[in-house]
């Protein structure tokens, strides 16, 4: 690599942990104006151990920012129905307010019909159909964890590495989920840069890639974006969470990595995001800050602002 103006590391990790510094001065202001201390509850159905992880990390990060938080842990026999009494429960607890139910489900439920359950003032998440509604008009709602962090990290990369905005730029999107991809997509839109959302039956993915300023792998499937694919110049923000096996000195260890080739993409990168440490840390503190913005909306106050 010769232009030292390339290839920066996205520290995602280190912009997680000053936003949830600054959620934690806005949570104490709360309690001691308010008297409100916000509670999220994370909903987990089964024994998914890459689930499990997640849901302590949520758990340990609420409570550091002076939130309360609680977790219910169901069998994967659980019925849906069952399920469904338990959402209906917590939208009638005012002590909530925030519910998260970790995805993905067992197989016998249905997701949209759980997530659609959720009180949209307290689906934290984003996902339910009210909130990503309002993210397509324009209107204020809960937006989803990790396409709000991405375009977080998006903002201040381009900022700092840039000097500019986002608008006019060409951004291609490669994954088309409710979570990921598609929220994506209206936040880019709204920042008016040129979206395109590429999935598994767009043609000329490499070209496509090629033409972008923005990248956005969301894709699921470990380095699938090769190094070639990257335009120099491009910001590329891995949103790609793939445990995978590899040799170490004292056998198979599992490892983290992103829908980038991370090493072979760099160097045509004016700047990337790492997996780990990149989207992932952003993800939960997106989540914290959906809580507190929750709370606020449930008790008519200002959504906290200067985050
Ligand atoms: N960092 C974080 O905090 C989070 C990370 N993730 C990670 O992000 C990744 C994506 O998650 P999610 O959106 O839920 O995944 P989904 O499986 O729901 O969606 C994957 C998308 O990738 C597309 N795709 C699959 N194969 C190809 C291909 N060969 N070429 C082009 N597109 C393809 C699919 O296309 P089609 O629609 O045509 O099938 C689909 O739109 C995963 O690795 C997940 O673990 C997810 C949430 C949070
Ligand atoms: N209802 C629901 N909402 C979610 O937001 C949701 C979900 N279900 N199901 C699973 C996915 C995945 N997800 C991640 C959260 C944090 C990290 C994270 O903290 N990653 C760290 C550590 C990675 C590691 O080492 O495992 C990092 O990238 O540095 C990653 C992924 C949220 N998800």
């Amino acid at each position: 690599m010769t232009d030292t103006s390339m290839g920066h590391i996205i520290d995602g990790f280190g912009y997680a942990k000053g936003l949830r510094e600054r959620l934690a001065v806005k949570v104490a202001e709360l309690k001691a104006t308010q008297g409100i201390t916000p509670c999220l509850v994370v909903v987990i159905v089964g024994e998914d151990p890459a689930s499990q992880i997640y849901v302590k990390n949520k758990g340990e990060s609420t409570i550091a920012v002076g939130m309360d938080s609680r977790t219910i842990t169901l069998p994967d026999t659980t019925t849906e129905a069952d399920l469904l009494k338990l959402i209906a429960e917590l939208n009638a607890d005012a002590a909530v307010n925030g519910i998260l139910v970790q995805l993905p489900l067992p197989k016998h439920m249905s997701s949209l019909k759980v997530i659609d359950a959720i009180d949209p003032l307290k689906d934290v998440d984003g996902f339910h159909v009210e909130n990503a509604g309002k993210l397509a008009v324009g209107l204020d709602g809960i937006v989803p964890c990790t396409p709000l962090g991405s375009l977080m990290l998006l903002k201040d990369a381009v900022k700092t590495y840039g000097g500019g905005s986002l608008a006019g730029m060409n951004a291609v999107i490669v994954g088309r989920s409710n979570i990921v991809g598609k929220p994506m997509a209206q936040l880019l839109l709204n920042q008016d840069c040129t979206v395109t959302i590429a999935h598994s039956k767009t043609k000329n993915l490499k070209e496509l890639c090629l033409t972008a300023d923005i990248l956005v792998a969301a894709v699921g499937r470990p380095k699938f974006i090769a190094g070639d694919w990257v335009k120099d110049g491009a910001y590329v923000i891995d949103v790609g969470i793939n445990r995978i096996e590899v040799d170490g000195p004292d056998g198979k260890k599992s490892k983290v990595v992103g829908d980038v080739d991370f090493d072979a993409a760099k160097p045509h990168a004016k700047a990337i995001t790492p997996v780990p440490r990149g989207v992932g840390p952003m993800t939960i503190a997106c989540l914290l800050n959906n809580t507190l913005h929750a709370a606020c909306l449930q008790h008519g106050l200002p959504a906290p602002e200067g985050l």
